[in-house]
């Protein structure tokens, strides 16, 4: 049959399958009819249209290689190993990202044209909405390995290609790229491509675990398997664990056997090992991270199969042996020691920020507005060998999105209209030799986390105009109110920067839940008097139970704030109840605005900043928060000031 009338009978049997689902010619698998209905009826393909590779621009091309820059470096020798195993049988081997465009190709010179043509080649565009039924838009939609086997495409350009594509997963399920062997040419008969789907698979595992033990290479990983022998060298499940033994990631085997453990798929947060294994938290802490036989055997919850296990140690070594027995007992840093009493959560997080502060792991700090996060960074640094160096703290919701740019990177004399005669250096050179501390990292824009990924990378910033790049040796600390997780899965945030940052976390309870607010109480009161030099005041029983019974939801900024006031106007040197601000007294309603009022006039926050004149700082002491939430709220809300000139009004 000539390749002409072979593409015709392709298309009347693509039709007639879309119409009634006659057999005629070829009938597809069910994961193959799935993908060729919504070729039809969802991308309104047309079978009888053939459509061209289509592969994108070098700066689309670029654009997609960014986006998982850290993954590739993970992913190439993986890439490299399986393609030396099927460049012989004439297979090239494509790495697409998410959206099915080829961020890395390996394929034989010689046939480049013919490569090209057929779309195997770097930058080819393979989602299915584009390049209907094939293995990798069709592993994309179904998120399964598959072989894509000539007819089963559903362009009849690409009747004589086999494609066996398998998807790779990040530490939270979700897709990140897609590993690809095709081939121009292949036998007719579909079982000749079992081999290639099984190692397609198998490698997609490898680069997977690869990425995910590379991700979490600083905190303890439990690593186990049905077989003795193989838990150090390929052990199946992989689960990234915190001091408590819960499980902070899993890779995909590991996510599966989660979700077959009733006590663990349903417990309530992050599941622990405790749930998934018969076992206490000393076992697990009892294996020994160094010895020759560092393998421990544990019963499985549901199914009482036995697991065996062993622990990856993390880089910064942040795990202690035998924890239960012997507890580490932590040297005193002042700075840190000041910012907790008896807290369980602060503890762990002061323990934490003591081990790490002369490491240069990047840290998250996670906490509601007010919960003390940059007071918590400051303290990082003063107690760490950096602590003579800058301190630099940038507010990322603060500065406006044009000026972020040039503020953090700084620019040379002339780099564009407007700029400084001299040039100017950006905070992150500022910050050169110490630690940059940047807030409110959720709101920084996608094209800078880019930018700002290099520089965590590399080491190195190329401010705006500059013919060559500076080096960099500053400790990055970053903070946000916001859940990163969910803005990594809205597209908002880069999973990858994400993780670079988040080489420890160090959560900051809100005031409400912390079981020491009587110290927090005591010591901000201790602060404000004398930072103030002020003399001594007490604080009586009755106002002190109505602050500890208060639910502070601007946190500790707003306990600073109440306490001004109260020291400022109560009678004699004692703070009564009746010396608190009324909000502290009553439950004061957390602010939440929306765009629809301030269409309608009755938006209580623009009321609060025409009440103050647009003064930001004064609008923040209204509501009882922090001047960059005020800008917060006013982004979300599309609200901008008047007065505003590229510089904060106040
Ligand atoms: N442990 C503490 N003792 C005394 N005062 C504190 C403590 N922690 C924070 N504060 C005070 O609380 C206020 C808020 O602290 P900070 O700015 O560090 O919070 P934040 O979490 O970074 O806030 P935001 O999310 O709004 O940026 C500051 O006035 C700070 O001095």
């Amino acid at each position: 049959m000539t390749m002409q009338l072979a593409q015709r009978h392709h298309m009347d049997a693509i039709l007639s399958f879309a119409e009634d689902n006659a057999r005629v010619g070829h009938l597809p698998g069910e994961l193959i009819g799935r993908s060729w209905k919504r070729c039809i009826h969802e991308y309104g393909l047309d079978p009888c249209r053939p459509r061209n590779a289509r592969i994108v621009t070098h700066q689309t091309l670029r654009e997609h290689q960014d986006s998982v820059d850290e993954f590739l470096n993970v992913a190439r020798a993986g890439v490299d190993q399986l393609y030396g195993m099927v460049a012989q049988l004439g297979y090239v081997l494509l790495l697409t990202d998410h959206r099915g465009v080829t961020v890395q190709y390996l394929g034989d010179k010689n046939s480049d044209r013919r490569l090209r043509q057929a779309g195997l080649y770097l930058g080819a565009d393979w989602s299915e909405q584009y390049a209907g039924t094939c293995a990798v838009g069709t592993c994309i939609q179904e998120q399964k390995a598959l072989t894509c086997h000539r007819v089963d495409h559903f362009d009849a350009t690409h009747i004589e290609l086999t494609c066996t594509s398998a998807p790779i997963l990040d530490p939270f399920g979700k897709l990140l790229a897609v590993l690809d062997i095709s081939a121009l040419d292949s036998p007719h008969a579909r079982h000749s491509q079992t081999f290639a789907l099984n190692l397609t698979q198998l490698y997609a595992r490898m680069i997977e675990d690869a990425y995910f033990l590379r991700r979490y290479r600083n905190q303890v990983i439990f690593r186990c398997d049905a077989s003795r022998e193989f838990v150090q060298v390929n052990g199946q499940y992989l689960f990234a664990i915190d001091d408590n033994g819960r499980i902070e990631a899993s890779n995909t085997a590991g996510r599966a056997l989660i979700s077959d453990t009733p006590a663990a798929a349903e417990s309530e947060g992050r599941p622990s090992l405790t749930q998934l294994f018969e076992c206490q938290l000393r076992d697990i802490w009892s294996i020994p991270f160094d010895q020759e036989d560092q393998v421990r055997a544990f019963r499985h919850q549901s199914s009482g199969d036995t697991f065996f296990a062993a622990l990856v140690q993390p880089r910064a070594t942040l795990a202690r042996r035998n924890r239960d027995e012997a507890p580490e007992v932590l040297e005193n840093v002042p700075r840190l020691d000041a910012l907790a009493a008896d807290d369980p959560v602060m503890r762990r997080t002061l323990g934490l920020a003591r081990r790490l502060r002369n490491r240069d792991v990047g840290l998250l700090i996670l906490g509601e507005t007010g919960t003390g996060k940059e007071v918590l960074a400051r303290a990082v640094h003063d107690s760490s060998h950096r602590s003579k160096r800058a301190f630099v703290a940038v507010n990322c919701a603060a500065i406006p999105e044009s000026l972020i740019e040039s503020e953090l990177f700084g620019y040379v004399s002339g780099a564009f209209t407007g700029a400084r005669a001299k040039g100017m250096r950006g905070l992150i050179q500022q910050a050169d030799g110490g630690t940059l501390f940047l807030d409110e990292i959720g709101d920084m824009p996608l094209q800078l986390q880019t930018r700002l990924l290099r520089v965590l990378a590399e080491g190195e910033i190329l401010p705006i105009g500059a013919q060559s790049p500076v080096r960099i040796n500053c400790r990055v600390i970053a903070a946000t109110h916001q859940n990163l997780e969910e803005l990594i899965n809205k597209g908002a945030f880069r999973a990858d920067l994400y993780y670079r940052l988040n080489g420890a976390t160090l959560r900051l309870p809100p005031l409400r839940q912390r079981a020491d607010r009587q110290h927090v109480i005591q010591s901000v009161l201790k602060n404000l008097i004398a930072d103030g030099g002020l003399p001594d005041v007490r604080i009586r029983a009755d106002a002190m139970s109505a602050l500890l019974a208060h639910d502070w939801p601007g946190n500790i900024r707003q306990l600073v704030n109440a306490l001004t006031f109260a020291e400022a106007t109560c009678d004699g040197r004692e703070i009564t109840a009746s010396d608190l601000p009324e909000e502290c007294l009553s439950c004061h309603p957390l602010f939440v605005g929306g765009r629809d009022d301030v269409t309608s006039g009755s938006n209580p926050l623009l009321d609060a900043l025409n009440e103050h004149h647009w003064n930001i700082s004064r609008v923040a002491r209204h509501f009882n928060v922090s001047r960059p939430t005020v800008y917060r709220w006013m982004n979300q809300q599309g609200i901008s000031s008047p007065r505003f000139l590229g510089h904060s009004p106040d």
